[in-house]
């Protein structure tokens, strides 16, 4: 294990060794199967040896969470109140966050039965397309102007005060908000919070998403991978797209295969590319873990913040 800044650096092989045998062996069949189905092409290599031992950390931290709230409520003299645990997963467009975040809903329902795990995506506080060409920054959409930060505190405060919370719905097929469909978040007492702005520091709020995190990861991998992870996702919307005209990617689809692409690849670079160097990879040293994926998606490295 190296020393670098303010992290452990860990290479694979010395992080899968702080899994314990036990939590390997209660994965049962079923759950295996909710894991392909999550995503096939997850290695259920990487579930045992990176992500069971990340679970493990999550409940220390959470074991503490829990400890500090208990003696902060009494130093105050309060009856002490639902504190959800509430975890942010940051990254680029395409690092597989939202895969992250549904594996860790899957593995903490599993390993701690008795918590209620919820999980939200921030595309969801993207304002709608109409908004965004309002405001002429359609090009922007997933810049910081493009989203109700404002909005966006609001629901994480309402969970963390124990408030039933609606967070907005954004369908990649339709490419934007769809219109009056919410997802609820009601009581959790874990609630994972994923989007490529969760680390970010708003310049006209006095508070910001990060300030509600009990725990943070950023998700890292070579910029020319995530393109192709990027390309890839853009080829799966463009098959499901082909026989739906109420798809965005419709047109695109009936199109040849090699000028969408190429019109996939411009739009990495004029604007997901960008989003990256300016915005979200400024905001990698403010996570509590990196994780840092290679080929495959397959986990190289973790960084793990001191405490
Ligand atoms: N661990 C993984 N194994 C295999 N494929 C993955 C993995 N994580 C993500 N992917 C794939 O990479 C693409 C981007 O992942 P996604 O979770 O949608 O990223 P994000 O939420 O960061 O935009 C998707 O096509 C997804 O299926
Ligand atoms: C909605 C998003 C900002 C969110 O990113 P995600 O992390 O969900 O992939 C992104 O998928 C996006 O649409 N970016 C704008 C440019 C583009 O069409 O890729």
């Amino acid at each position: 294990m190296e020393d670098q800044l303010n992290y452990y650096r860990l290479a694979r092989d010395e992080w899968q060794r702080l899994r314990t045998g036990e939590m390997v062996a209660t994965l049962t069949a079923d759950e295996l199967q909710q894991i392909q189905s999550l995503n096939d092409r997850i290695s259920l290599r990487d579930v045992a040896e990176v992500y069971m031992p990340l679970v493990h950390l999550l409940r220390v931290y959470l074991r503490n969470h829990r400890a500090l709230n208990r003696d902060q409520t009494k130093f105050l003299g309060i009856t002490e109140q639902p504190n959800p645990f509430i975890i942010g997963i940051a990254g680029s467009v395409a690092v597989g966050k939202s895969t992250v975040a549904r594996l860790l809903q899957i593995l903490l329902s599993k390993l701690l039965p008795q918590e209620k795990v919820q999980m939200i995506t921030t595309d969801g506080f993207l304002y709608p397309n109409a908004e965004l060409q309002r405001r002429g920054i359609m090009d922007r959409k997933g810049f910081p102007e493009s989203y109700d930060m404002q909005r966006l505190i609001n629901f994480i405060d309402d969970v963390k005060n124990g408030r039933p919370a609606y967070a907005p719905r954004y369908s990649h097929q339709v490419y934007d908000i769809v219109a009056d469909e919410y997802d609820t978040v009601a009581s959790p007492d874990i609630l994972i919070v994923e989007g490529i702005n969760v680390l970010q520091l708003p310049s006209n709020q006095q508070i910001y998403v990060s300030d509600y995190f009990d725990f943070s990861l950023y998700i890292d991998a070579p910029e020319s991978l995530i393109q192709q992870w990027y390309l890839e996702r853009f080829g799966m919307l463009l098959d499901t797209a082909f026989q739906d005209p109420t798809n965005y990617y419709y047109d695109l689809a009936q199109q040849d295969r090699r000028e969408a692409f190429a019109f996939a690849k411009q739009v990495w670079q004029k604007v997901n590319h960008t989003n990256l160097h300016k915005f979200i990879l400024p905001t990698r040293n403010r996570a509590n873990l990196i994780i840092r994926k290679g080929v495959e998606h397959r986990v190289n490295e973790l960084w793990l913040r001191k405490t």
